[in-house]
Parts: C-alpha cells; structure tokens; sequence
C-alpha cells in the first residue's frame, strides 16, 4: 500500500515498513510545508543488535545517557526504545520488575536502577550506546562516571513534578563536561501534568532557552476526559497520533496541519505560535536563519531541515543554552520514536566531540588527545564483578581500536594488563566483539588490576632497530616515561559521609570478606574501607543509608560474603584548631625480622585556615606544599645536611646550623639512599602522614582542615642507609603526627567520660545542601520545620515560576503571530533592531520571553487544584545528623508528596553542645560501631 498524507480523511496507519518509504517521500515532497515520515523498528531485524554487527561507523554513533531525577521514567523510556529498535521483543515493565535495564536482584527487588546499565542498539543507519542512569543522589556518582563517558544525553522529566532537584543536579553535572543534551517531557498522560508550566521551568531552572519541538495532544474520550494520544512535531508541521489504545505503540497514524487544522483548531493555532518561536528562538543565534525568514516572509516555510541544522550546531556545543524539548509518555508507548529520532538528529556523535583533556605527570603538563592517534587511549569508567565472566571492566575508547589481546599500560597504577576478550554489552547480555573502535563503549574481560577511573594505553614500547633508538635514546626513553604517565581526567570522588562495621560470622571468614572487599572497591571508587588498628574492626563508609545497604546486599548476596554489617552511623570528622601548636619529635625504633628500623622526624599541627592566612610569609620556608584530601595540608622543610668534613666540605661546614634547603626538590642534600626526594622521601612522608591522619584523636573519625608541618633534619633523623629505610621513614611519620595530634587534642581519648580533652581538637559534622519538593500549599510547615527543630539554614525558594500562562502567552498571542506573519521582521523583542545577539556566556533567561506552550490541559483544567499539586523547591544547608530518617517526617508533612535530595557541601565545626549530643548517642548505642 502506498501512504499518501489524507488531510481531509480518515487516518492512516503507518505499518511496519511504510515509514521512510521512497514513495512516501516523493509523495510529501511536493507538499508544503514539507512532512517527513517518521522511522519504525521494521527497518531492523530482532537479531541485527545481538549479532555484534552494528555499524561502528563514528559519523553514525551515538554514546548517550538517560539522566534524571528518581522516577521520571528514564527506564521505562529506555525499555521502549529497546522494543522500537527491535532489541527486545516484548516491553519490559519496571512495576513488575521485567526490564532489560534494571537487571540486579536488587534492583527488580527496589524497583529502581542503581547500577547504570549500558546497552546497544541500532536505530535506522546508526548505533546508539546508551547508558541508563540510575536517579536516586545516594548513587551519583554513578552518574559521574557514566556522564565522563558520555557524548550526550536525554533528560527526562516527569510532567507532573517538573524540573525536580536532582534533575538541575545530574543537569549541572552535565554542564560541566559540556554534554550536549535534550529533554523529554514525559508522563503527560498523569493528572495534574502541565507541558506549559514544565517548558517554563526548563526555562528559568536550567537557565536555558526551550526549543519546543513537540506540543502533546489531548482528546476527549466517551466520559470526557481528556486522554493523552499524540504529539505535534512542529519542526516538521505533522502529527504523531497513537490512536490503538492500550497497543504497544508501534502503529503511528500520521498526519498533516490540515487535518489538525480540522479537528483541533485551537491546537493547530499553537502549533503555529510554538514553530513561530522555534524559528524566533534559533534565529537570535543564527543570522542565516534571519535571512531565510526575510526572503520566505514567514516562519512556517522555513524548511524542517534547515531549522535541524541550526538546532543541532546550537545543541552540540554542550552549553545547554538552547535545549530542544520533545514529549510524551513512554508508560503509554507515546512519544518514544520521534525522541530517537532526536537522539540521532540533535545529540553528537564522537567525531563532533571536543577532543579529550589529558593529562602527563600527573596533571602537571594537560594536553589535548588527538582521536586519530593510532594509540589506544580508554578510560575504565565501571568495573563489576560478575560470577560468570569475572571482572568486566566498562571502557570507552578514546583513540586507537583496542584488540583482543592488546597489550595494556594502567597508568593510574603504573602495571600492565592483557585484554583477554572484548565485549559488546546488552545490558545483562553480552557478545564477544574483535575489537572496539575509537569512540566506542565497550567491556574488556581479563583485567587483573584496573580499577574505576583508571586509565588505560597501548604498552608504550621502545621499537628494535629504530634509529631513534640508536642516536637518540635519551629523548626516546624521556619520551615513553612521559607517555607512561598519560592520564584522562579523573573522575571525582566525593567525601563519604556514612559508615557502618562490617564483622566477619567467624574469624577463617575474616580473609574472604577482605577479598571481596577488594572487589567491590574496585567496582565503587565511592566506598572506602578501613580497618580500625586498635580493635581490627573494618569499617565500610559510602555516599548513603541506601547506598550502604546495597554495598552490603553486594557483599552478602551476590558476592557471598559472610558478615554481618553494624548499625550505619554519620561520618564525622575531626580537626585541629589554631596555628601550629609545638613541634614534636619522635623516634621510630624497632627491630623486624632481627633487623632494626629507625628513624625519627619533627611534627606541628595546626588548623588550615591559619596556615592559609600565614602561607605568604611562610612559603619560603617549605620544600613542598601538598594539597591532601579532606582539605588537609602536609607541608614539609628538609634541612640541610652537614657533611663529614673534608677538603671539599670545608666551605659548607663553616655555617652550618641547620637551615631549610633552598626550595627546589633537586637541591636536597640527602643520604645516597633516599636521595631522589621524588621517588623515595616523598611517597614514604605521603603515605605515613595519611596513615596518621585518617584516624583522629578524638573520636577516631578521619581529620580534616588540618595542616601538618613536617621538618625533617637529615643529620639527626636519619641513621644508616640500612636502618632509615623508607618503609622507617613512613612509620616514624605516622608515629610522629599521631604523638602531635594527640598531644593537640589534650588528653586520652575518655569517650566513656564524654569529655573531649581541653585541647585543640574539634568534630566536624557534614552540612548537606538540600534541595525538597513539596506542594505550595505545604511550603510554609516544611521551611519552618526545616529552619525551627532542625537548624537549617534555608537559602532559597525556587524562582516563583509562574505558570499563568495567559500572562506570558502575550508574548506569543494569536495577534503577535498574526503580526509576524507579515512583517518582515520577527517580533522577538530582541528582533526589534534588526538581529541583536544573545551572548552565550552570560545567558540568564527572563521568564516573560519563553515560550509557553498552553497545552490542553493547561485550557480546561488549569484549577486551584493543580496549583496545590504543583511542587516548590525549598533550597536550605542542613547538618546531616538532622537529616537522619528525613524522608519519612517530610511524607508525613506533606500527604506523602513531598521529596528531597542532598549532597554534601562541606564540614563545619561542631559546637560544644552538639559535640555533646554525638558523645551522648555514641555511648548510648553506637560506641561499638564506632569503635573507638
Ligand atoms: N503514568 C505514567 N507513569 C509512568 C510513565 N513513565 C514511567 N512511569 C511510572 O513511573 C515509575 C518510575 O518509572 P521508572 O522508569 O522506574 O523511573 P526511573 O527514572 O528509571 O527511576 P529510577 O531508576 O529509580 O531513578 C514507574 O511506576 C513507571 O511505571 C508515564 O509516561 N506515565
């Protein structure tokens, strides 16, 4: 049967295999303004996806993430997209926890993703590698690694709650990789969803211009409720209608504007106003655009494609600045192929990417990576373990084609590694792959120490006979060292706040769980272990309550672990207070193995914000500033040595009270053995200092904002070569920072007592930034819980995003478009003087110039009502330890309706009395968990 656009008629119904038809083409060609059909799965065979064939051509490749707030329906789209693409034959449900994506006991279990899934898939002539998120904050860092890897991405909003919290977060998170991105309204078949009020919020939240290129369609059903059937795609002036209800959606009737123009009037006039916007909106940042408009003399004859050609320059820039907006409801199978569509037309693929940041010794020298560099350069963006295929190590390749068997360089851990096989993953599913090319996703298996984050290179090698070799190997061999260095950017880790024991069911367990500890540190870089040295306790600290308790079904579950896990408990910290306090000195002395170790160093302690404050004066005096983690500072002055006297020492010898050595690592007058400060003294100060510093005087929590001054005097610390080994100077370093900050803090550790020592030592607690949705008519309760019981400091409410929308519809009215369609310049106020433009850099959008749609629930039942539902975002800093079991006091104050998200923003010291009420709790029921 040959499609013909029925403007007058009954609907067609595009069947497998009609989309895209060369008759269907040359039969819209001639139409204006111009319709092109939309594309169906029928093109793809089931099996093309599982066969590992799919075209790896980059022009056609697409790397995209789902990213979102919790709920919003990214795996329900996902599910549909595997269904339209002919991956999966059935669509799979995450209310009945039969997706593809959400493949974790745990997940089906909890309903939500918290792993991000990675699958491909084909769609028309391309591949999309696509990387379903999960929503919940405990897990963003998930989200972290997966964006690192990402070339774009879809964000989906629930049409009912709008721009929520965790979406301007993941939305932010995006902006700072620069990921070009696009929005999907979805679940606009739920009561209460508004399109207009959702694209306004795009507008003000995300501080972007809405390029709205799809207005939902409603129709009045038998008992007169407005149904959600269809969407119209303005960019291409046609509309996609799923009249089959209940269908999986596969069959689409298209039609023209004159068949909407009929039957909806009213939406045919919005349809209109919405692509007069789109073609406004682009042409502020296109001067081709405006001159288009001028010879056309009217927005509907701009061609389809030259609006995608400006919208796609404008999206791939990954600015976000003007952010094409589809919609539907994938629950109800609506809305998903055209979205891939625009995943395919609007998102980039790798070869429209920026080229990678890297960076040599590391991070002292950044460059570029060229992508046609023939070397292999992949980044580990998710290791997991799996009980059938061993480590599977998630990588994305940014230059060279990665073999099976390629040889490997971690340069993260400076070993080597052998890819063993090569996979191409879809979801839980997997096929063996040759190869993975450039700007590709893929999974190498047989990796023995890769971890999350780490960075992977061909094994740099010296080639035999080369000449270089032969006259230059100096410059060669400098050249590989720095390229052993080679490092992509890394993904950043935030500070874990919770923590919980982990005790083995037996002590012969005890070996097992540190294995599988191992593991899952190699899978989650966001969970750290220690182990307590006094009480041998381990101790597992994460992101989360939640995040926590999956790390322990993990352990217990997949990864058989026999241990139980303690009470979790919040993350303090522990700082020093006020300048340097007195300089300690110890001796390290002892014999290990009938062999002795010795060796001693001087340490002070102080608070970071007075080292801050000294730094000018002060630098001078130090060989090295090192930044550490937690705001701490180690800074270290090695004095000179004084050499035994000789004819060519005599010189020195004249003035030599020790002073610090002229800053400048090379000038290091050290002993033979520990000469290369770089290579030796260093890493062995580095790793004491940390060691000491992880573990408090107070409490035992970690310190944090502390500044160390170490001083080491060479012709009294260090004693033989034999004896001052660097593994000596690492324990003579802990041994003597830990005397200091005891000696800081004032007194023994007398938590029984509940006293904290009359000295320098303070808690730290973690303020979270807090970010809760609740119903306007529930504002006020929760802000003066939040600011009253809980001592927060609310900041913010949202912009009052005002959604009367006859208001801003003004700018839009049927007359402006009346107007604009015979002047011959566009109405945009900014259009007023011919093209004035927006400058990017400084884009804050004025809610009075967005498009707003008005949609046709926001026409008939725009009510009292839907203004209680629609939510407001409170935005305050409240301590953590107020936050503890949050969720269910916020349900309770606002029906149920009200969510939040939160994330660390820093640790600030406690005051006596809430350092008190932690002593209290810890003695009361905790002192055993915290084991201290
Ligand atoms: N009415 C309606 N419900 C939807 C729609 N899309 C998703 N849902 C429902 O919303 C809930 C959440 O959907 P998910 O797909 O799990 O959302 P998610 O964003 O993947 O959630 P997390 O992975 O946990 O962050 C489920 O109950 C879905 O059935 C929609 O278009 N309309």
């Amino acid at each position: 049967m040959m499609l013909r656009i029925l403007p007058h008629s009954a609907a067609p119904t595009i069947c497998r295999g009609q989309f895209k038809s060369t008759a269907f083409r040359l039969a819209v060609r001639s139409l204006r303004p111009v319709v092109v059909p939309l594309s169906h799965r029928s093109r793809y065979a089931t099996t093309a996806a599982h066969a590992g064939d799919a075209p790896t051509d980059l022009a056609y490749t697409r790397n995209i993430g789902i990213i979102a707030h919790i709920d919003a329906g990214k795996t329900t789209t996902t599910e549909r997209m595997l269904f339209y693409s002919g991956f999966s034959r059935r669509i799979g449900n995450v209310d009945e926890g039969s997706t593809v994506m959400d493949y974790l006991p745990a997940e089906r279990a909890r309903g939500i993703t918290i792993t991000s899934a990675c699958i491909t898939f084909p769609w028309h002539t391309h591949t999309v590698n696509l990387i379903d998120t999960p929503g919940h904050a405990d897990f963003t860092f998930e989200v972290e690694r997966a964006i690192r890897v990402l070339d774009g991405a879809v964000t989906i909003l629930d049409g009912v709650a709008g721009v929520e919290a965790q979406t301007e977060k993941v939305w932010r998170q995006a902006e700072r990789y620069n990921i070009p991105r696009i929005i999907f309204v979805n679940k606009l078949d739920r009561m209460g969803a508004g399109f207009g009020r959702t694209v306004k919020e795009i507008g003000v939240k995300l501080n972007g211009w809405p390029a709205v290129m799809q207005i939902p369609m409603y129709e009045t059903d038998e008992a007169s409720d407005e149904v959600f059937k269809g969407v119209v795609d303005v960019v291409e002036n046609r509309v996609f209608r799923w009249g089959e209800s209940g269908g999986d959606g596969r069959n689409v009737e298209v039609y023209d504007f004159n068949w909407l123009k009929e039957k909806m009037p009213k939406l045919h006039e919005e349809a209109l106003r919405a692509r007069v916007a789109l073609v406004e909106l682009l042409s502020e940042f296109d001067d081709h655009l405006v001159e288009m408009y001028l010879e056309l003399g009217d927005h509907q004859f701009i061609p389809a494609t030259e609006i995608k050609k400006v919208l796609r320059r404008l999206t791939l820039n990954g600015r976000g600045r003007v952010i094409p907006v589809f919609c539907g409801a994938s629950f109800r199978n609506i809305g998903v192929q055209p979205l891939l569509d625009g995943v395919v037309d609007y998102l980039p693929s790798p070869q429209d990417r920026p080229p990678a940041a890297v960076s040599y010794y590391e991070g002292k020298e950044t460059a570029l990576l060229d992508i046609s560099d023939d070397r292999i350069c992949a980044l580990a963006f998710k290791v997991i373990h799996d009980p059938k295929r061993g480590m599977m190590v998630f990588v994305r390749v940014y230059s060279g084609v990665l073999t099976r068997a390629s040889h490997l360089l971690n340069t993260n851990l400076q070993t080597k590694e052998r890819a063993q096989r090569l996979l191409r993953m879809y979801a839980d599913d997997a096929v063996d792959i040759p190869s993975i090319q450039t700007g590709h996703i893929g999974v190498i298996l047989g990796l023995k120490h890769t971890r999350t984050g780490d960075t992977l290179i061909s094994e740099p090698t010296v080639p035999k006979h080369s000449p270089q070799h032969q006259h230059n190997k100096k410059l060669l061999l400098s050249a590989l060292n720095k390229e052993g260095t080679l490092q992509l950017r890394p993904i950043t880790v935030p500070p874990p706040v919770f923590f919980a024991s982990l005790e083995p069911n037996t002590l012969g367990e005890q070996k097992h769980l540190e294995e599988v500890l191992q593991i899952l540190l190699r899978e989650d870089p966001s969970l750290h272990v220690s182990v307590d040295p006094d009480s041998g306790q381990t101790l597992l600290s994460g992101m989360g309550e939640l995040h926590l308790e999956i790390a322990r079904d993990r352990l217990v579950n997949d990864l058989k672990a026999k241990a139980d896990m303690g009470k979790i408990n919040i993350g303090y910290r522990e700082t020093v207070t006020g300048p340097l306090g007195p300089v300690v000195r110890k001796v390290y002395d002892r014999e290990i193995a009938g062999r002795r170790s010795a060796a001693a160093i001087s340490a002070a302690v102080g608070s970071v914000g007075d080292f801050n404050e000294d730094y000018n004066a002060a630098e001078s005096a130090y060989n090295e500033i090192i930044a550490l983690d937690s705001g701490n500072v180690l800074t270290v002055t090695v004095l000179q040595r004084m050499l035994p006297p000789g004819p060519a020492e005599e010189r020195l010898l004249r003035n030599l009270s020790p002073q610090p050595c002229a800053p400048g690592n090379e000038d290091l007058h050290l002993p033979q053995h520990l000469q290369s400060y770089a290579t030796t003294l260093r890493p062995a100060l580095l790793s004491g200092a940390l060691a000491a510093l992880s573990r408090g005087p107070f409490l035992g929590f970690p310190l944090h904002s502390t500044h160390v001054h170490l001083t080491l005097n060479p012709n009294t610390d260090i004693f033989s070569a034999s004896e001052s080994t660097s593994s000596a100077m690492t324990s003579a370093t802990r041994l003597t920072i830990t005397t200091a900050l005891r000696s800081a803090f004032g007194g023994t550790n007398n938590i029984e007592g509940g006293n904290r020592g009359d000295g320098k030592v303070q808690l730290m607690e973690p303020v979270m930034n807090v970010a809760i949705s609740v119903p306007e008519n529930d504002l006020g309760t929760v802000v003066s819980d939040i600011s009253g019981a809980r001592g927060g400091n609310v900041y913010a409410l949202d912009d009052d995003v005002d959604d009367s929308l006859d208001n801003d519809h003004h700018a839009h009215s049927p007359r402006a478009v009346a107007h604009a369609g015979t002047s011959p310049h566009p109405t945009h106020p900014h259009h007023s003087s011919g093209v004035s433009k927006v400058k990017e850099e400084t884009l804050v959008i004025d809610p009075a110039r967005i498009y707003v749609p008005l949609d046709a629930r926001g026409l008939t039942h725009k009510s009292a009502a839907q203004h209680e539902f629609r939510p407001r975002t409170i935005r305050a800093r409240v301590p953590l330890k107020e936050m503890i079991g949050y969720l269910r006091h916020l349900r309770s104050l606002t029906k149920g309706r009200g969510s939040f998200v939160m994330a660390v923003d820093r640790f600030e010291r406690m005051d006596k009395g809430r350092e008190r009420g932690v002593l209290l709790e810890i003695r009361g029921d905790g002192s055993k968990a915290i084991g201290r």
